[in-house]
């Protein structure tokens, strides 16, 4: 009998590719809690962005009824969760939250898979801040990854990336903005300069105080001693708990002095009376004293800059140290004497950095130096990288940046100065405490921003140019209402560099700025600040262009 001829098989759809996904948070449950709806939803268009595509995402760890929200709240938890993940599988990491690398870096260092991070382009909670933390976390240790962000994942830069990623493990962005400083023309004048201040920190040193090395996970923020020392400057490391047993030393007297010269040069305080939720003059009063602390020991310490962390320890104890932070980035600032009775470096700033960014302190103690040198304003702060959008009160045809950041800015840097600056009550989500912000909309003008960062075991900067506009009312609002209306603002229009060029190239979450007089002076600025960190041993580029449109 003749066999019949077996039916044709049925083609089985072939399988989705499965893709994980992990999602870091921040340590705080306030802030786990109150993010994730934003996460959530933003892991549904993602979902649906891979299932487009054909592939299959699926969480590597469960939402957590009790706790209400699905984030990796610790590094315990991420190493828990890491290692029952495929450590050949594609993983993507999704953030649209501020978040604290080290609950997934050593999950992530040691992933032979391909690694995608992934932002939401949203300005609510720092969730591009977060990725982009993450993203000078994984660059300093080495880790190869691709990053995307998108408004709606459905747009098609976004699809053709992410499709690239999914069929080939890697994803890329063009970055030809960026130019080495060899190729530059750098003016005799700045090559002069660079040489002078890099000699005199060569043989007289600088210190960097250092109150509590690593915040909130963020490994990129620590440069590894060994790297420091061939710029000439060096970390005395100090502590929190000497800062708070200081600040419990000043007498209230000295607090209330402090509190007055706030008040006289018209700073306003949005003052309440329920402690949880708004600011009193009970937390005012301790961040003085937190301030008169902070001067005493940098002066008795010789610390030419110093970096305060808050978060972790010092946030149990005392409020939050934005306004101290602001205040010693200021010039004009309320005069403390130290022991020998001297005020301590009368007219100028304590340059201070967030957050104990060390990348940002050797980065401002720099700009302090260049600036000083060539009469500009030495005034500099961080600010996050928070969001931008485009202008929609029509003022400008340019793509206009949120920098903001959680309360320190230098007075100098606001439309008004002191008496256009306010402070309001930290949001309870972050600062339990309380305490008030130095808050202002940043003033017009020519700026140079920069930033240091660690790659391949070498410490290297980019720098670049911008100005900073000025927008009506309702839009510097609509920015605030979209962002953390109680934070410090500036409105940056990058010259030559797209958002995208900026997402693709930037390491860090956070971005300096210094102002300079003219675009001229700004240049200059920016070209001296270059050449020292040459001089001192960085790997230095420039990114885009003058304000004129032209190359560098
Ligand atoms: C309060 C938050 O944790 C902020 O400090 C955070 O968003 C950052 O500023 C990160 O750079």
């Amino acid at each position: 009998m003749k066999k019949s001829k077996p039916a044709p098989k049925s083609k089985k759809p072939a399988k989705a590719k499965t893709i994980v996904l992990v999602a870091s948070g921040d340590l705080r449950q306030s802030a786990n809690e109150t993010c994730w709806p934003a996460q959530a939803a933003m892991e549904k268009q993602l979902a649906q962005a891979v299932a487009s595509l054909g592939g299959k995402l699926v969480r590597a760890h469960p939402y957590k009824p009790a706790l209400k929200h699905g984030f990796i709240a610790s590094q315990k938890e991420g190493l828990e969760v890491f290692a029952k993940i495929d450590p050949k599988a594609p993983v993507i990491v999704a953030e649209s939250v501020w978040q604290y690398s080290h609950h997934v870096l050593p999950g992530l260092i040691t992933h032979q898979g391909p690694i995608l991070t992934v932002a939401n382009w949203s300005g609510q909670w720092p969730g591009l801040v977060g990725m982009l933390n993450l993203n000078g976390g994984l660059t300093k240790a080495g880790v190869k990854y691709s990053t995307l962000w998108s408004e709606n994942f459905d747009d098609a830069y976004f699809l053709g990336k992410l499709s690239e990623w999914l069929s080939t493990g890697v994803c890329r962005h063009k970055t030809a903005h960026v130019r080495s400083l060899a190729k530059c023309a750098v003016p005799s004048k700045a090559r002069v300069l660079a040489r002078k201040i890099a000699a005199d920190l060569r043989t007289k040193k600088s210190i960097i105080g250092v109150f509590d090395e690593g915040c909130m996970g963020m490994y990129n923020a620590i440069i590894p001693d060994e790297l420091l020392f061939q710029t000439g400057v060096y970390k005395e490391r100090l502590s929190q708990s000497a800062l708070y047993y200081a600040a419990t030393q000043v007498s209230d007297d000295e607090a209330r002095a402090v509190f007055d010269w706030y008040k006289q040069k018209g700073f306003t305080f949005h003052f309440g009376t329920d402690e949880e939720n708004e600011l009193t003059e009970a937390q005012v009063l301790q961040q003085c004293k937190m301030y008169v602390a902070a001067c005493r020991i940098a002066d008795e310490f010789g610390c030419e800059a110093i970096g305060i962390q808050y978060q972790q320890g010092l946030k149990d104890l005392i409020p939050a140290s934005d306004l101290v932070e602001g205040t010693l980035n200021s010039s004009d600032r309320p005069p403390v004497k130290n022991t020998a009775g001297q005020v301590i470096r009368a007219g100028d700033p304590i340059t201070h950095f967030n957050e104990v960014d060390e990348c940002a302190g050797l980065d401002g103690l720099l700009t302090n130096r260049v600036h000083k040198a060539l009469g500009q304003p030495v005034e500099n702060t961080l600010h996050d990288l928070r969001w931008g959008d485009w202008d929609k009160s029509g003022t400008t045809d340019d793509y206009v940046w949120v920098y903001l950041i959680s309360g320190a800015a230098p007075a100098e840097h606001h439309i008004g100065g002191w008496a256009g600056s306010d402070g309001h009550r930290q949001d309870k989500m972050y600062f339990r405490l309380g305490g008030a912000t130095l808050r202002g909309i940043a003033k017009p003008g020519e700026i140079v921003w920069s930033r240091i960062f660690v790659e391949g075991g070498k410490l290297k900067m980019d720098l670049g140019r911008a100005k900073v506009v000025k927008l009506p009312d309702e839009e510097t609002q609509r920015r605030w209402d979209a962002t953390s209306k109680v934070w410090p603002i500036m409105h940056a229009v990058t010259y030559g560099v797209t958002r995208d060029q900026m997402m693709a190239r930037h390491k860090a979450n956070h971005i300096q700025v210094a102002y300079a007089k003219s675009a001229r002076d700004a240049d200059l600025a920016m070209y001296a600040k270059a050449a020292l960190a040459a001089e001192l041993g960085l790997e230095v580029s420039l990114c885009g262009t003058k304000a004129d449109g032209k190359v560098f």
